[in-house]
């Protein structure tokens, strides 16, 4: 079963991290449905607990999805319970960030190749040599990140809308985009960071305000549907995004309400870039249309605000933007632009 219990108030709380108590070993997940108001974690103790944990998006982002699959794997190898049925309801808990297959198949393929006795070990060694990995490439993405600034709004003082959220919260590291924004923050070059509210489950609103509040960040949340009145202002230099997964031809799928802000910083002249590690290009899926999106509940936009009883709603988590439409690919393998088949394969082999 899965338990709450509440951290201390201070210090930094890592998404997810894998713990060995005398019980047995579980995953520890900083409940992300609970923040801001609360900073309660959740003890998974079985595969169960944790595939309810990443449908309900009580830990959720793509790369964080890849280490939460593999920690998954090991959980499930660790406490003897059926590991190839545990991968399986693992990877299909959400269809659309391809990190969490991804992150699935390592730890499997680990475990597979080990000797029995040694095969919940190996198929540890594996989530944490993938989370190491994640850190290491967050790192990488920052650097890439904050040079392309440099070069695409000369003079520096960036103001940089977002959408969703794509920080610690997302990752074994500082994050994907917002880890670019906080790079340039601690550079000084931030001007402003304008953080979508993102409906319907609100994590920017939630979340990236947070993260952006306890970096000390100068920022503002505003309606998703304000965007299109800051670029008429003149008051975005560049548009920041994270990823779920990237097709061959460079197609993005991300936060429902991303394609919007591609197609108002286009007509705008903004560039817009999109931050994702190598996990999250997905060479088998050739373009946009062949990514599965995620249908959500329709409740969970009818219980945003009053509706009439029996009032349908269309809920996709995710969006595509189709890549004319993005200016640059940031990995850690180096920037893609412009964005083509040819480009993308080419840093992302
Ligand atoms: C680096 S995180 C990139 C994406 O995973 C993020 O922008 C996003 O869309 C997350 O969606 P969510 O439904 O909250 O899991």
């Amino acid at each position: 079963m899965g338990d709450h219990f509440m951290r201390p108030e201070n210090g930094f709380i890592p998404a997810l991290r894998w713990e060995e108590p005398l019980e047995g070993p579980v995953l520890v997940l900083l409940d992300q449905t609970r923040l801001p108001q609360e900073e309660i974690e959740l003890v998974c103790t079985d595969v169960q607990v944790l595939v309810a944990a990443i449908s309900s998006l009580a830990v959720r982002g793509a790369p964080v999805l890849g280490l939460a699959g593999a920690y998954g794997v090991a959980l499930a190898a660790a406490r003897g319970y059926d590991v190839e049925e545990a991968a399986e309801l693992l990877a299909r808990a959400r269809p659309t960030a391809v990190n969490l297959g991804y992150g699935v198949r390592r730890a499997l393929a680990a475990y597979r190749a080990a000797e029995p006795e040694s095969a919940a070990e190996a198929a540890l060694a594996e989530a944490r040599a993938l989370h190491a990995e994640d850190a290491a490439a967050s790192d990488a993405m920052a650097g890439h990140g904050q040079r392309l600034l440099e070069e695409l709004v000369p003079g520096g003082g960036y103001r940089v809308l977002t959408h969703c959220n794509t920080g610690a919260l997302v990752s074994g590291g500082q994050g994907t985009a917002l880890g670019v924004v906080l790079a340039a923050h601690r550079a000084g070059e931030l001007r402003r960071l304008w953080v979508d509210e993102t409906r319907p489950l609100l994590q920017g609103a939630r979340l990236t305000a947070y993260e952006a509040a306890r970096a000390g960040m100068p920022y503002t949340l505003l309606a998703d549907s304000a965007a299109g009145s800051l670029f008429t202002a003149g008051e975005v230099d560049a548009v920041m995004v994270g990823a779920d997964r990237i097709a061959a031809d460079g197609a993005t799928a991300n936060k429902v309400g991303t394609y919007p802000l591609a197609v108002l910083a286009r007509y705008h002249h903004v560039p817009f870039i999109v931050v994702a590690p190598r996990t999250t290009v997905d060479l088998a899926t050739p373009d946009g249309a062949s990514i599965e999106v995620e249908q959500r509940a329709g409740s969970e936009v009818t219980d945003l605000a009053p509706s009439p009883l029996g009032t349908q709603a269309y809920n996709p988590a995710f969006d595509v933007t189709p890549p004319e439409l993005i200016t640059a690919i940031v990995t850690e393998n180096g920037v893609v632009s412009p964005v083509t088949a040819e480009t993308l394969a080419a840093v992302c082999r």
